[in-house]
């Protein structure tokens, strides 16, 4: 990919960073579904609380006062269920397969909504308001808790974005389609003497919004099942599962901070809600500085819930939530100072984005490291408990605030203070969210060690954002030396392989051809041979430039997968951790180098360097010769570099046998094929329904075998063939018959590696047994016992030949490099390290 074309992505269709990619999150097909669905009951909620609010005012029919109670009576009663059904919610959501409980969820508010004006009697209008809310209050957990595994961990910050800006922007058009559906309805009253009263149509129009999105629901295949650890078999009952729920909330240091701050968010909001209008008035507002005070709030809570997240990407997620409610708090005492209302409408915007960072920062936190089987609940747990905050304050804030009254405080100078009942009980809950915002920080806080203000001055000093490839997929594993990055890297490649991805499996330094000749400079040039730390880190960024210009950019391109052993991280902890140089130099030569590419996906192996050092032996190159200390500082920018950014991160202990390595990192990938795969699906899809619009026979189209032709693949950067077959589940969909016979080459296909061996890393440099001239011959592992398959393939060098011809199905040869390769580059690196 030159230059040119790098940077045209990067502003266009090409390069996007997945977490603010919004149109990326929606073209995941089951996400989309799930957001239509979301959409059409947010819109009956909103419709719902207008139209029951207008009904029991009309029902009730009597002097105002009994309007306005019938009016929050339906208010009160949203409310009410949240403390009784509220941790049943999450108890249900957790035991029943998701998706009919949507479906049936929806069915039955499709049913209740219906009947209020048929039996229009406010006795049932509010029996119907309090089952409605329960069972919101059970939708909403499973449809929270089935956002996570829809979309990949990175994408999960937009998936809830667009979900919150859906949920509350839903309310505008929700007021416009009431007024719509008023006159309409009034019309036909007067015309067809169809209702009876002015909002039937509005609710029937409601009811209708819940049944589609049941149907919608139920085609999506997707969010079946119950999570994934059967914790459910091992509660006997409902409270013990209840208490459970309540138990891990309590115990969980993250999922306590988190909880405490998002109720003291929210009972802080409440204030502002229930005396906004009393601050204003008392300020000389009146009905116009009311409205702008409140779309001071809502233009904030969008702009904090829209761009925060991006504008404070770089910094731990865990501390941005503190941070962000704390500033929250911080804004209120503002408010409640500031006697001016222009000041106070702008320390409400700002108290509404810091807000709104909060929000979606926490709900993005629960869906990260809430395990699945419990998420549900945890879910409930946080829904119910806000509104049951919200519902306190908002009765207790008016009776506060009366209760203060209104006060002079005589200041020295013949300064006077006025402060009425609602400026100070702002105050006091801008004070309360401020300890609320600093508790949760603490609680969470996961860069002990590291001061705020270095992250703080992180996030304005430009970090480094990077660009994300839009087609293919990208890992790099990362660690200090011997930590099992090659060995991973070709189990990761087979698994791959097997599920009919075109793979590279790459490394730096080293891949290329000048790349080699960097390498043996870099690592091999002999101990008189002195590289100054800067010359060290330009080499290091030529080679990465090339690598990314010929190998990396052109694989990802054509929608292949890239796994690449050490990339621009390795920069960052070597030359920025180990030889202290810059880190912002080295962030930006790195960026200039590779034209800011960032994997999708970094898998950390993390351990001690004593122990990796120990793997690789008494043969050490320029680097591994380095003191412990060295080493030591390296591993921790890694940690570093992984804890800011955890969706992008997994640090995987490296101690770990290398099948449980293998597993776990097959956990963290799987996602992100969930997503291309979906791509590759629709893509053929597209394609075959094109050629069947063009009347043609679809020649190469296989949709239940195995591949998708070159042309295609190469069209609509479908990854994979298997991907394409309409079955991304199917193992081995790809190949193996597709490329031929395999002699020899046992159940997997022609590209799988003869064995996994982590000797293969370092064939030649007569580490571990590994003998230069019989690269395939598995050594077994000498640290990890019987962890080495046997060559199964039984080929050896045969095998690699014969993959060397195999190439894979529905790749081509000229971009497909492969194990082969890797093992290739391998060998020759070897070689000329030996030589060296
Ligand atoms: N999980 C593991 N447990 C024990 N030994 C392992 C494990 N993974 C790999 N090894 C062994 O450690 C040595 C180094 O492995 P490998 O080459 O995969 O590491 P690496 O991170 O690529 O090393 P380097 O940074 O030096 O390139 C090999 O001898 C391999 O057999
Ligand atoms: C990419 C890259 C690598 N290094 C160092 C890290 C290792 O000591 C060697 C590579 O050796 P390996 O056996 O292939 O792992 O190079 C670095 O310092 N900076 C980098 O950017």
């Amino acid at each position: 990919m030159s230059e040119r074309e790098r940077s045209t992505n990067a502003g266009g269709a090409g390069l996007t960073d997945p977490s603010f990619d919004v149109r990326g999150v929606l073209r995941i097909k089951p996400f989309r579904t799930l957001w239509i669905a979301l959409g059409l009951s947010s819109l009956g909620d909103w419709l719902g609380l207008l139209a029951l609010t207008a009904m029991a005012g009309q029902l009730a029919s009597g002097d105002y006062r009994t309007e306005n109670f019938a009016i929050a009576g339906v208010l009160l009663l949203r409310l009410l269920p949240a403390v009784v059904v509220g941790p049943l919610g999450g108890y249900i959501a957790d035991r029943l397969d998701r998706r009919w409980t949507l479906v049936v969820g929806d069915v039955l508010r499709f049913l209740l909504f219906a009947s209020i004006p048929v039996v229009g009697s406010l006795w049932w209008l509010y029996v119907a308001t309090v089952l409605i809310e329960a069972i919101s209050l059970i939708w909403l957990p499973a449809k929270d808790a089935a956002v996570p595994n829809l979309v990949p961990r990175d994408r999960l910050a937009v998936a809830n974005q667009v979900s919150m800006v859906t949920t509350y922007g839903s309310a505008l058009p929700a007021a416009l389609l009431f007024t719509l559906l008023a006159v309409v309805n009034t019309s036909l009253t007067r015309t067809l003497h169809l209702f009876s009263s002015s909002v039937d149509l509005a609710l029937y129009f409601n009811a209708v919004t819940f049944l589609v999105g049941a149907i919608v629901v139920a085609r999506l295949r997707e969010v079946s099942g119950r999570p994934t650890t059967d914790v459910a078999a091992q509660e006997p009952n409902v409270l013990r599962s209840i208490g459970e729920g309540w138990k891990f909330v309590a115990s969980n240091r993250l999922v306590r901070g988190l909880v405490i701050g998002v109720v003291g968010a929210f009972a802080a909001g409440g204030v502002v809600i229930g005396l906004g209008r009393t601050y204003v008035t008392d300020l000389g507002g009146g009905a116009a500085g009311y409205g702008v005070v409140f779309g001071a709030l809502f233009t904030g809570l969008a702009l904090g819930m829209g761009v925060g997240p991006r504008f404070l990407a770089g910094m731990s997620r865990r501390r941005m939530f503190g941070l962000t409610l704390t500033a929250a708090g911080a804004s209120l005492i503002a408010v409640s100072l500031f006697q001016n209302l222009v000041l106070v409408a702008f320390c409400t915007v700002l108290l509404g984005a810091f807000a709104g960072v909060a929000w979606i920062t926490g709900y993005t936190l629960l869906g990260l490291e809430v395990e699945d089987s419990i998420r549900g609940r945890t879910f409930a747990f946080v829904q119910s408990l806000t509104k049951v905050a919200l519902a306190a304050v908002l009765a207790a804030a008016p009776a506060v605030a009366g209760s203060i009254g209104a006060h002079t405080i005589s200041l020295p100078g013949r300064v006077t203070l006025t402060y009425n009942g609602a400026a100070i009980t702002f105050l006091i809950a801008g004070l309360a969210a401020t300890i609320f915002g600093i508790v949760s920080y603490r609680q969470m806080d996961d860069r002990h060690g590291v001061s705020l203000m270095r992250d703080v001055r992180g996030v304005f000093t430009g970090h480094e954002r990077g660009v994300y490839s839009r087609t293919g997929l990208f890992i790099a594993l990362e660690g200090g030396e011997g930590a099992g990055k090659s060995t991973q890297a070709t189990r990761l490649a087979r698994w791959l392989e097997e599920r009919g991805h075109a793979v590279t499996v790459t490394h730096e330094p080293g891949a290329t051809a000048v790349g080699q000749e960097l390498r043996r400079i870099l690592l091999h040039g002999g101990d008189d041979h002195h590289i100054s730390p800067r010359t060290e880190a330009l080499l290091y960024a030529a080679d990465k430039a090339e690598h990314v210009e010929s190998m990396i950019g052109p694989t990802l391109a054509e929608g292949g997968i890239v796994v690449t052993d050490r990339y621009v991280d390795s920069t960052l902890a070597y030359q920025g951790g180990g030889r202290d140089l810059r880190q912002q130099d080295m962030v930006r030569l790195s960026r200039w180098a590779t034209g800011g590419l960032r994997p999708h996906l970094t898998l950390l192996l993390d351990l001690p360097p004593e122990v990796g050092l120990g793997r690789v032996g008494a043969k050490r190159d320029r680097l591994e010769r380095e003191p412990l200390d060295f080493h030591q500082r390296v591993r921790q920018q890694f940690l570093d570099l992984a804890e800011l950014d955890p969706e992008r991160y997994a640090i995987l202990d490296a101690t770990q046998p290398v099948d449980e390595l293998a597993r776990l990192i097959r956990e963290r990938v799987e996602p992100f094929l969930t997503e291309l795969e979906a791509r590759a699906r629709e893509a053929a899809e597209e394609q075959a329904a094109e050629e069947q619009a063009a009347g043609k026979k679809a020649a190469g189209t296989t949709v239940s075998g195995t591949t998708v032709s070159g042309k295609k693949a190469a069209d609509h950067r479908t990854p994979a063939s298997g991907a394409a077959s309409g079955d991304p589940g199917e193992p081995g969909a790809a190949a193996p018959s597709e490329a031929g016979p395999e002699p020899d080459a046992g159940p997997t296909t022609g590209r799988t590696p003869p064995a996994d061996a982590p000797d293969e890393g370092r064939p030649g440099d007569g580490r571990n047994g590994t003998d230069q001239d019989a690269p395939d011959q598995d050594a077994p592992d000498q640290d990890a016992p019987g962890q080495d398959a046997p060559d199964q393939d039984g080929a050896g060098q045969d095998a690699l030949d014969h993959n060397a011809t195999v190439g894979g199905a529905g790749q081509s040869d000229s971009t497909h490099h492969g194990l082969l390769d890797h093992h290739r580059a391998r060998e020759r690196r070897s070689s000329e390290e030996a030589q060296a």
